[in-house]
């Protein structure tokens, strides 16, 4: 048997970055931008209004000031109107402050107050003297025009997207996802929708690795199941076009474990045991054309187990995640459990603030899938250990 730390490692070693490729930021929320985005010009662009009121030459503007209003610049407008001594301008948030002016009384700080009026008035009565500069939003006070906006490496999210948006871009280079094929393999298995026949189980494991695969920042280019059948199974392998492919089932040592009967040797994909529980039998390596393939074994909490501590990791490094693990702390069992001597458990649990359990009541078992509806977390529980006791620190792994 290998370490976890073995396998992973041996994974993370034959995966590499995806390349680049251009996306709107209006599509591009949860991809890695693949090089800096450069601010096309000052953010923001010009000197601004941060409030709907008068722009006015401040020498003039004193407390119990009149002065005669000659011009409306409202948003968007172009306008620069030139104004003088004893003269203001009405000016609404955002718009460019005049030349003149150089500060902004707001519409509070008038004798008019905010009453709304579609056109201004004539005069106002200044009531509060602005301070220098007041209520003006300076060009390039956010960014330099030509500065960094974005680095490389940051995961796209909405305050991302819209700072890429504000410094002038639409197309952008990101990390392109990995689409991954998920093959089911299993003759027991049928649609979640059809009454199971004895013998017959509904297939779930695609369910779960297509929604994790989303989960962790890839994509699924396609799933199948395929039933215990070589020649059927080099079928479905054959029209793969994908950047990776996941299988789960028939990984371990049964007279119709097919994944492993066609697979081992292929390229470099060998079928190894892992002191992990779940998830013992694993088959890893590249196909011929260079296709990280990942043969898991079929039971449906050993997928979880091993797609979150091998797939999940290696679908990250290639779309480019600055981060590729799950972040771990430590808890306090809320109630003991037994471990396996010599292998790893990694066991489903829910976690709150304080206190780990196991999600299943009776602990560990790779087929107990219904309870992994409750788990929040995986336990980390070391190989020497072989009873968790009441109120020891337990690592967790947070599905976060
Ligand atoms: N003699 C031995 N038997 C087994 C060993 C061993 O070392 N010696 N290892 C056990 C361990 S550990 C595991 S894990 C399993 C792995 O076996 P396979 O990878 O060959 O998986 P299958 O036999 O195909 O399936 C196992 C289990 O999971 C159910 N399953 C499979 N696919 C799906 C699916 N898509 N959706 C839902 N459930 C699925 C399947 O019906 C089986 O119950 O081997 C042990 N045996
Ligand atoms: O390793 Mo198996 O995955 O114990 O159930």
């Amino acid at each position: 048997m290998i370490t976890i730390d073995e396998h992973r490692a041996r994974i993370l070693a034959s995966v590499s970055r995806s390349t680049a490729t251009e996306r709107s930021v209006h599509r591009s929320a949860g991809f890695v931008l693949a090089d800096d985005v450069v601010s096309r010009w000052p953010v923001p662009l010009f000197d601004n209004s941060a409030m709907d009121g008068y722009a006015v030459r401040r020498a003039d503007a004193v407390e119990g000031a009149i002065l005669r209003v000659v011009a409306d610049v409202p948003a968007g407008c172009a306008d620069d109107p030139s104004f003088g001594p004893g003269e203001a301008v009405r000016i609404m948030t955002g718009a460019p402050v005049p030349a003149d002016a150089d500060a902004i009384v707001p519409l509070e700080h008038t004798d008019l107050g905010t009453e709304v009026r579609a056109t201004p008035p004539e005069s106002i009565t200044v009531t509060v003297a602005p301070k220098p500069h007041a209520h003006i939003r300076r060009a390039g006070e956010d960014a330099a025009a030509g500065s960094v906006a974005v680095r490389a490496g940051t995961v796209l999210g909405p305050w991302q997207l819209s700072a890429i948006a504000s410094a002038g871009h639409d197309r952008i280079p990101v990390v392109a996802r990995p689409r991954v094929a998920v093959i089911s393999t299993g003759s027991e298995l049928v649609e979640p929708s059809d009454t199971p026949q004895r013998g017959q189980i509904p297939e779930s494991n695609s369910v779960l690795l297509a929604a994790a695969i989303v989960d962790a920042g890839a994509e699924v280019g396609w799933t199948a199941t395929v039933r215990d059948d070589e020649e059927a199974l080099v079928a479905t392998l054959a029209d793969a076009d994908v950047d990776a492919i996941v299988l789960t089932g028939g990984a371990s040592v049964g007279s119709f474990d097919v994944v492993k009967a066609v697979l081992n040797g292929t390229g470099s994909i060998e079928f190894t045991t892992v002191a992990m529980q779940p998830g013992k039998p694993q088959g890893f390596g590249l196909t011929e054309a260079g296709v990280p393939v990942f043969c898991l074994p079929g039971n449906p909490v050993s997928v979880a187990v091993s797609f979150e501590m091998f797939v999940r990791p290696a679908l990250r490094t290639m779309a480019g995640h600055p981060t590729i693990d799950r972040p771990r702390s430590v808890r306090r069992a809320a109630t003991g459990w037994r471990s396996r001597a010599d292998r790893v458990q990694v066991l489903p649990v829910t976690v709150d603030e304080h206190t780990v359990r196991p999600a299943a009541p009776g602990g560990s078992g790779s087929h107990l899938v219904t309870s992994l509806a409750e788990a929040t977390a995986l336990a980390v529980v070391p190989a020497e250990v072989i009873e968790v006791f009441e109120g020891d620190p337990v690592t967790v792994m947070e599905l976060r």
